[in-house]
């Protein structure tokens, strides 16, 4: 079992609600079966209501952790959540090129869901030392605008916003349209070429967390052997019934279901008992 079993390092940040961060980054590569291994940059004080703070990490420690997890273990791949500042983006860029990290998913964190900014207005700049790096990158909407310059408005401006941000050195760049009004549509810039990921909105409040969920999948999946497009495909229908499968917890927008098929079956052994 341990020999196939893909390992899969979230380097992120913590969040002490459960629903984003490295905790939803752990439950997803438990629900797809890789072993999940965490490096935390930052802990935020969060709820599903807000971000009242976050301490970032000392950047010594983040590259110590790296290296602890690196020179022990194969790892499979990696996603890169919130990274908070300039000086560990430095140490992470460094660390991860010393190791010669493979399969690099980089969700470039900037601003919760109820406004707090988890990277420092300095660091955004500095994010592109680390588009270099990633493999695949999955700015949400607002992100692909800083990051490319464009005002998006639909699928034409995702697209254009794409192309500049593969310019700026990623190799691939999928752009999360959950923020847009209308279906909830993701397009992927590869190769040259666009792939539309669409699927209808699903009403409710539990999208505490999705875009961590879908980076945090889509390692998984790339860990696993799939090519992007299908890792991709199948991180999306993921977070899709995740949503789904909300959970009734917090007062706010509440986390998504993880394990909840294996729950039910669970549920249905002891019933039979
Ligand atoms: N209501 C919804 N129904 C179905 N899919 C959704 C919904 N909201 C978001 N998604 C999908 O979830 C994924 C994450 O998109 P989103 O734009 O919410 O990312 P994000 O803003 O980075 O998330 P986060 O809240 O974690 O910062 C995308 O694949 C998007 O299409
Ligand atoms: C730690 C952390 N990372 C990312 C997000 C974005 O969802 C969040 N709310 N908290």
């Amino acid at each position: 079992m341990s020999k196939t079993l893909k390992k899969v390092l979230t380097i992120a940040g913590s969040d002490c609600s459960g629903g984003a961060g490295i905790q939803a980054d752990l439950k997803t590569m438990c629900a797809h079966r890789v072993y999940g291994m965490s490096v935390i940059t930052s802990v935020t004080v969060q709820n599903t209501q807000k971000v009242y703070a976050a301490q970032d990490i000392d950047p010594e420690i983040v590259t110590g952790q790296i290296r602890a997890v690196y020179e022990d273990i194969q790892v499979d791949a990696v996603k890169i959540g919130m990274v908070s500042n300039v000086q560990i983006i430095q140490a992470i860029k460094e660390e991860l090129l010393r190791q010669k990290a493979k399969n690099i998913v980089l969700d470039p964190v900037m601003i919760s869901k109820s406004g707090f900014s988890l990277l420092k207005e300095e660091a955004i700049a500095a994010m592109s030392e680390l588009l270099q790096i990633a493999d695949i990158v999955t700015p949400n909407i607002p992100e692909a605008e800083l990051l490319s310059g464009i005002k998006i408005k639909g699928p034409k401006e995702m697209e254009r916003s794409a192309r500049v941000i593969s310019e700026r050195g990623a190799a691939a760049v999928l752009i999360k349209g959950g923020h847009l009004p209308g279906s909830a549509l993701d397009i992927f810039c590869y190769k040259g070429q666009f792939y539309p990921f669409e699927s209808p909105k699903i009403p409710g409040k539990n999208t505490h967390g999705t875009g961590c969920t879908l980076s945090a999948a889509i390692a998984s999946n790339l860990a696993k052997g799939l090519m992007p497009v299908e890792a991709i495909k199948q991180a999306k229908a993921y977070v899709g019934q995740g949503i789904k499968d909300g959970l009734a917890i917090g007062h706010g927008v509440g986390p998504l279901g993880h394990l909840n098929e294996i729950y039910r079956q669970l549920e249905r052994i002891e019933e039979s008992r």
